[in-house]
């Protein structure tokens, strides 16, 4: 049994959203001013929206914060299953519209091929990252670290930042931060929404076979603090 991270229950999606937009406004803003800067890291999918909505309404010195994204379909930024586009949409607007984003998607026509631009765009990110976002699949994959993956050990052990990954059941090629990548940052939140998410999370907490359901990387591990929020 994995000890369980910090896990906050709202009744409503709406009340986790703005708390979890003040408390990640209020952390960007405290590294700007302790260090002149922050970043914050993305996860794409649906979960996410209105969060970033209200996040591009925060008073904070959003041109001294650096944004990527967990991870991103091989897709050209504007297509409808672009993380980027979402981001561009949602997040980078308002307030926000003067962050620093690099996505993870380039012009090479594979991952494989586009790998190490995709790290060497995240280079002069302020590191470790001090806020990660991320979601949770009803397979347990977080980031594109998929179980049914051919690459899912290379993204739990590689100690490179970005790797390719190819799903086989989820549709695109992927670039995605790798476990190594993820765990070095200050914070990360779980934001997961729905009672299956709970019940998937539930499960994930019984062991710490990450393989099997790859949230466990981030669930089982004492090195960064993990706080789960969720609503129904
Ligand atoms: O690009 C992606 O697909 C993700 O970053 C992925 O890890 C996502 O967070 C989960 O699949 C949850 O997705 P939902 O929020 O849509 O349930």
């Amino acid at each position: 049994m994995i000890k369980e991270s910090v896990f906050k229950s709202f009744d409503s999606k709406t009340s986790l959203e703005a708390q979890l937009a003040d408390r990640i406004a209020e952390q960007l803003q405290a590294a700007i001013d302790a260090r002149g800067k922050a970043s914050l890291v993305v996860s794409g999918g649906s979960t996410p929206l209105a969060l970033f909505k209200l996040l591009s309404h925060k008073a904070i010195e959003w041109n001294d914060v650096y944004i990527t994204l967990a991870d991103e379909r091989w897709v050209d930024s504007e297509h409808s299953d672009s993380n980027e586009r979402l981001v561009r949409q949602h997040l980078l607007q308002n307030r926000a519209a003067g962050a620093k984003f690099r996505g993870l998607k380039n012009m090479f026509t594979t991952p494989e091929a586009g790998v190490d631009m995709a790290i060497e765009q995240l280079a002069n990110f302020p590191k470790p990252f001090d806020v990660v976002v991320l979601g949770m699949g009803n397979d347990g994959h977080t980031c594109s670290w998929f179980p049914c993956s051919h690459e899912i050990e290379q993204a739990l052990s590689t100690q490179a930042l970005c790797l390719a990954v190819n799903p086989g059941e989820a549709p695109h090629g992927r670039m995605t931060i790798s476990k190594t990548g993820i765990l070095a940052s200050r914070q990360i939140y779980l934001h997961i929404v729905g009672e299956q998410k709970l019940a998937v999370y539930r499960q994930a907490l019984e062991n710490d076979d990450a393989k099997a359901m790859p949230i466990r990387a981030v669930l089982a591990q004492h090195k960064t603090p993990v706080d789960v929020y969720w609503s129904a």
